[in-house]
């Protein structure tokens, strides 16, 4: 078993980012600017946005974040959106999901200027990761190639078996592993709650992509010996053992499936952190100009 060391990958690529911020800084007497606007007060999306913001520091990015209260209308916060579409010190504009239940995330997300659309979820940006053209690819998927790249994995032909079809990382996973790319070039199956043998399906995996959000539902049993297996499950629960009052669990049995697996990624200290890194890629490269002129 090896390691895809989300830990060491994310704090290499990091180095890159800042060299070409400190360029960015020279040429343009500016830092690339991410803004996140976080409604509400959960205790998860506090944690991630906070994050976020520590990394852009790390890299010589600055960093706003707007907290509003759970309550905003969704006609304040579209009319805050598009202020800072407007604003050409803004570069990557992100809401940080989820929503309360009386905003759309459809309308906040295709508000936002699909030029500073950091988390690749507009439209825009789906549809032309789907063509193989430039654009934003949606940060954790993007993490997840950055990651199998680092290693040098080449991933063509290999059947893929993503499990979740979410629009953040099991829809766009699926099509960037399938698209004529490096990584990338395998068969894909997407599989979801509606699925008829899901573990079936997951045996059959050279390559397997766990979102569905369960702790551990990824067991020894359903894995192939050899596979590649990417957990993206991040599953909080309460601990008195640590010391920030929770223990994250993965959606595969580590313990379990690690010894069969060719590489595996941890979590935490795996995927996520590589989230992160997809992020500030494309804030640079919004900063940039380098994808939308
Ligand atoms: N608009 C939007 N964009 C997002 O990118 C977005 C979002 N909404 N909503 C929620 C998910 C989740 N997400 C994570 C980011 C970092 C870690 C991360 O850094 N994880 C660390 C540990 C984190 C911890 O200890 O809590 C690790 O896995 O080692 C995890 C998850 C971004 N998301």
């Amino acid at each position: 078993m090896n390691l895809l060391d989300g830990k060491h990958v994310s704090a290499k690529i990091r180095e890159n980012i800042k060299q070409e911020s400190a360029t960015f800084l020279a040429s343009t007497g500016r830092r690339p600017h991410l803004v996140a606007i976080l409604v509400g007060n959960d205790g998860a999306s506090e944690t991630y946005v906070a994050s976020k913001m520590r990394n852009c520091e790390l890299v010589g990015f600055e960093s706003t974040n707007i907290h509003y209260d759970v309550d905003i209308s969704e006609e304040a916060l579209l009319a805050k959106i598009d202020e800072l579409n407007a604003d050409p010190t803004v570069d990557g504009l992100i809401v940080q999901l989820p929503l309360p239940k009386h905003i759309n995330p459809e309308r906040v997300t295709e508000a936002i200027d699909h030029r500073k659309d950091v988390d690749g979820f507009h439209p825009v940006n789906l549809g032309r990761m789907q063509r193989n053209l430039p654009c934003f690819i949606p940060a954790t998927p993007y993490g997840i190639m950055l990651m199998l790249e680092y290693y040098g994995i080449d991933t063509a032909g290999m059947h893929a078996v993503v499990v979740g079809r979410s629009n953040i990382v099991g829809s766009p996973m699926s099509i960037l592993l399938a698209r004529n790319s490096n990584p990338g070039n395998c068969t894909v199956t997407l599989t979801h709650s509606r699925t008829k043998d899901i573990e079936n399906e997951v045996r059959r995996a050279d390559i397997v992509v766990a979102a569905i959000g369960k702790k551990h539902f990824i067991t020894a049993d359903m894995v192939k010996d050899g596979a590649i297996v990417i957990d993206v499950g991040i599953n909080r629960e309460v601990s008195d053992e640590t010391k920030s009052g929770y223990r994250l669990y993965g959606d595969v049995d580590f313990e379990q499936v690690a010894p069969k697996a060719s590489w595996i990624t941890p979590v935490p200290g795996g995927v996520g952190l590589m989230t992160i890194v997809g992020l500030l890629k494309n804030t640079l490269e919004a900063a940039k100009h380098s994808i939308y002129k």
